[in-house]
């Protein structure tokens, strides 16, 4: 699903050591994924170029074979509409919208994700409500501005936003920081439930390792880095 050779991702042109630089990585459809390391080893990085949100400096990075240094930059935002879902450390919701409308626009790029959302539910919105429900947002803050809520209700739009059209991967970038025990450990069921129910393959960044035994997969980025220098 995830195939990386000899990534090489610099964030100046004159850097010595490279932020990224990865010899071989692969990751299977449907794998959930706990990736950690040290503050500042390359994580967020890494995940912005898998969402071609910055491009590698040498190397291949492909998705679903699709090679994404390859691609101008409005297709890769088409790949990254079409394929990804992704919850920003920081949420990123647009504040004067409404949870429904915010999560909506998770499909408002691609027609085929909102093909995909419409499996389940008649009209966007009702997908959108429909995700919310089971997130547990109370159905009356559905339609209040994202900025009323608390961090903890906004980090539940973000997830509905990326759960939308079930895109094939899920990039969770420390989506549990600002949750409590009891809401953290909700909020990662619902992350598994939802990934399961589309095979998705789920990218988790965490610094919490009481964490990684629910995952599949451990990837500690500093000893990945350590064999691609
Ligand atoms: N926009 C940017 N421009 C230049 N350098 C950057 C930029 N973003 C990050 N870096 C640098 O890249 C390195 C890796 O940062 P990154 O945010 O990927 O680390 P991280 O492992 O996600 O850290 P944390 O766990 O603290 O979130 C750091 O040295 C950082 O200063």
């Amino acid at each position: 699903m995830i195939t990386l050779t000899d990534l090489v991702f610099k964030w100046q042109k004159q850097q010595i050591n490279p932020t990224i630089a990865i010899n071989s990585l692969e990751i299977i459809q449907g794998e959930h994924v706990f990736l950690h390391g040290p503050s500042g080893c390359g994580k967020s990085t890494l995940l912005s170029l898998l969402a071609g949100i910055n491009r590698p400096t040498s190397g291949q990075l492909s998705i679903l074979g699709c090679e994404l240094g390859q691609l101008s930059k409005s297709k890769c935002d088409k790949f990254r509409a079409e394929h990804i879902g992704y919850i920003f450390q920081n949420f990123n919701l647009l504040p004067y919208l409404s949870p429904i409308d915010n999560v909506t626009l998770g499909c408002q790029f691609s027609k085929p994700r909102q093909k995909k959302a419409l499996i389940n539910s008649p009209t966007l919105n009702q997908e959108a409500s429909r995700l919310l429900n089971a997130l547990g947002l109370d159905e009356q803050l559905h339609q209040q501005n994202v900025a009323s809520l608390s961090i903890g209700q906004q980090q539940r739009v973000a997830a509905a936003r990326a759960f939308i059209g079930s895109p094939e991967l899920i990039i969770a970038d420390e989506p549990t920081s600002a949750l409590d025990a009891n809401n953290r450990q909700s909020f990662i069921n619902l992350l598994f439930t939802q990934a399961n129910e589309a095979n998705s393959t789920l990218l988790f960044v965490s610094h919490d390792t009481s964490l990684q035994p629910l995952f599949n997969r451990n990837i500690d980025l500093l000893s990945l880095q350590e064999q691609g220098k």
